[in-house]
């Protein structure tokens, strides 16, 4: 067994554990960066940019299929040609990931360390049965992954997670999506658009991120005019079956019982953070009841079983609170510096909450969203609520993309604006200008007093603070749409 004593040692080299070690190495040359599985990071290898590079193939097909109300027509049916769709992924993938393994390359071997790490005592952790280090400071950074109730396990080797989409050689004919989460509606909605069979089954009557009731059944209607979604389905049995996975469930309107065979059955239920395995009862810390470390949101320090702070930080989907890559980086620079700076913590910046999920239309949450706002300013009744539908939005029209609503939310008295749900085109770009206004603390008088150009969509947004600012009974209702300003603003 080596021993390797360090002033740091980051746990994890993934978005978060990189932004540590970057910072980390700003205040001592003694760091060092444990990984144990591949290196190239969750999000480019099998996240966010395979996630998009499928959902783009899906949209390529569907604007081919969409093209005869424009007066353009395609002849032939639309061939979708799976391997060359899933090479594409790879290729670009690979490209993705070649950029941070080149950067994982610059850092000095005698930082880098492969290999498993486990807490033996608060500041020892031995990694795999190779090295023992002793670090005054240890920053979590381990991630997390996908995780299934149980009950799917009688899907046998035809139960897959989303990294093993992406590794598909060819699409299949069929598969039952379960858990209409973020990742169960982008991948659910993307092989749909490329042909593939599917229904998604859910518990509850969750859909994405969506807490305004609302938002969510709008969303629940629209999608499933595409393809069927039950966010609160009735399955009563799973089993592997000769080449496939019969599932027998309530079809959703009809009420009937039905078996059906897919080719795979695609486990979308949820993520748990990567702290399981960490040997964390000899760490020292006070874990929440998810045994997650209680850390602080805004300096990621953990906290030691008698409440003192501890020398161990956690940053990213480790720490299970906003599993979003930016915030990933955002915590992990966080985290590192305050390893390095250590005793002397400091506040780190965190930004307005974003959250976008790439179905079509969009959804994206502002803000704590409805449910988080409602905790907050519902009971007092000092929260009023604008909406906006996109069905009849100009360029929204202009474009046939004139699905969807959004809800945005104010403070009474103050007119603060608090946030927003949307359900929408481009719910992208406007959740980035609300996210943006959120964090300048604007109000909604102040929104209404930017520039809207005319014909887009963010016109739909003025419409919804225009609802919003009559509901706070500062302004006006809108009267007439189209004379107070352009054709279908
Ligand atoms: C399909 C999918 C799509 C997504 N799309 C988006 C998106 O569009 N936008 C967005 O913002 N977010 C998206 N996300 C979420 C985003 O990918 C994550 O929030 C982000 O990658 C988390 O980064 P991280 O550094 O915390 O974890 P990771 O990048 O997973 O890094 C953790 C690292 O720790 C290592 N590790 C774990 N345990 C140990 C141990 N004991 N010892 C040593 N090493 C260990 C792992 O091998 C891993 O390399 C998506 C996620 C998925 C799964
Ligand atoms: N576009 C993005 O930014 C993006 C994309 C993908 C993932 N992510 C991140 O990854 C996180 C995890 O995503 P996720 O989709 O795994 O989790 P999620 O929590 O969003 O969704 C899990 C879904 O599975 C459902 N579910 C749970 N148990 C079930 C069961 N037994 N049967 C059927 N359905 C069941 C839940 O009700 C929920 O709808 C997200 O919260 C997000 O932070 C972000």
């Amino acid at each position: 067994m080596q021993e390797r004593n360090v002033d740091i040692a980051i746990i994890g080299a993934g978005t978060a554990g990189l932004g540590a070690y970057n910072a980390a190495r700003e205040y001592t040359d003694s760091v060092v960066l444990i990984e144990g599985g591949p290196h190239g990071t969750t999000c480019a290898r099998v996240g966010c940019m395979p996630s998009k590079l499928l959902i783009a193939a899906a949209d390529a097909a569907h604007h081919a299929r969409h093209t005869t109300p424009f007066g353009i027509r395609i002849e032939g049916d639309v061939q979708i040609d799976g391997r060359a769709v899933l090479e594409r992924v790879r290729r670009e993938r690979d490209r993705f990931v070649a950029g941070v393994l080149q950067s994982v390359e610059g850092i000095p071997a005698g930082d880098k360390l492969k290999g498993h790490a486990r807490f033996e005592a608060p500041r020892s952790l031995r990694v795999d049965d190779h090295t023992r280090v002793t670090a005054e400071r240890i920053v979590i950074a381990t991630g997390s992954r996908a995780t299934y109730p149980d009950f799917l396990r009688a899907a046998g080797d035809r139960l897959v997670i989303n990294d093993d989409v992406f590794e598909w050689e060819s699409l299949p004919e069929s598969v039952a999506v379960f858990g209409p989460g973020v990742i169960g509606l982008e991948l659910a909605q993307a092989l749909h658009r490329l042909g593939v069979r599917l229904r998604v089954f859910g518990v509850g009557g969750a859909l994405g991120p969506l807490s305004d009731e609302r938002v969510r059944d709008y969303a629940d209607s629209a999608l499933n005019e595409e393809f069927y979604v039950d966010p609160d389905a009735t399955i009563e049995e799973i089993e592997r079956h000769g080449d496939s996975v019969a599932v027998t469930f309530v079809e959703r309107d009809s009420g009937e019982r039905l078996t059906e065979h897919f080719d795979y059955l695609l486990a979308a239920t949820g993520r748990q953070p990567n702290v399981d395995r960490l040997g964390l009862e000899h760490a020292g810390l006070a874990l929440n009841d998810r045994g997650i470390p209680v850390f602080g949101h805004y300096n990621l320090q953990c906290q030691n079983a008698d409440e003192s702070p501890s020398h161990i930080f956690i940053a990213g989907d480790a720490n299970s609170e906003l599993p979003l890559l930016h915030e990933a980086s955002d915590e992990g620079r966080i985290a590192g510096e305050n390893a390095g700076r250590f005793p002397q913590i400091r506040t780190g910046v965190r930004r307005a909450p974003l959250s976008v999920v790439f179905s079509d239309p969009q959804i994206a949450i502002v803000g704590l969203g409805y449910a988080g706002l409602e905790s907050h300013h519902g009971g007092c009744g000092c929260m009023a609520i604008g909406e906006a539908s996109f069905e009849d939005q100009g360029r929204a029209r202009v474009m046939r993309v004139n699905k969807g609503v959004m809800r945005v939310y104010a403070q009474h008295g103050s007119g603060l604006f608090l946030g927003a749900e949307i359900f929408g085109p481009q719910a992208e770009h406007l959740a980035h200008l609300l996210a943006w206004s959120l964090q300048q603390g604007m109000t909604v008088t102040q929104m209404l007093a930017m520039p809207y150009y005319h014909p887009v969509i963010e016109e739909g947004v003025r419409t919804a603070l225009r609802n919003l600012n009559a509901s706070l009974q500062f302004g006006s209702a809108i009267r007439e749409r189209c004379m107070e300003h352009g054709p279908g603003d």
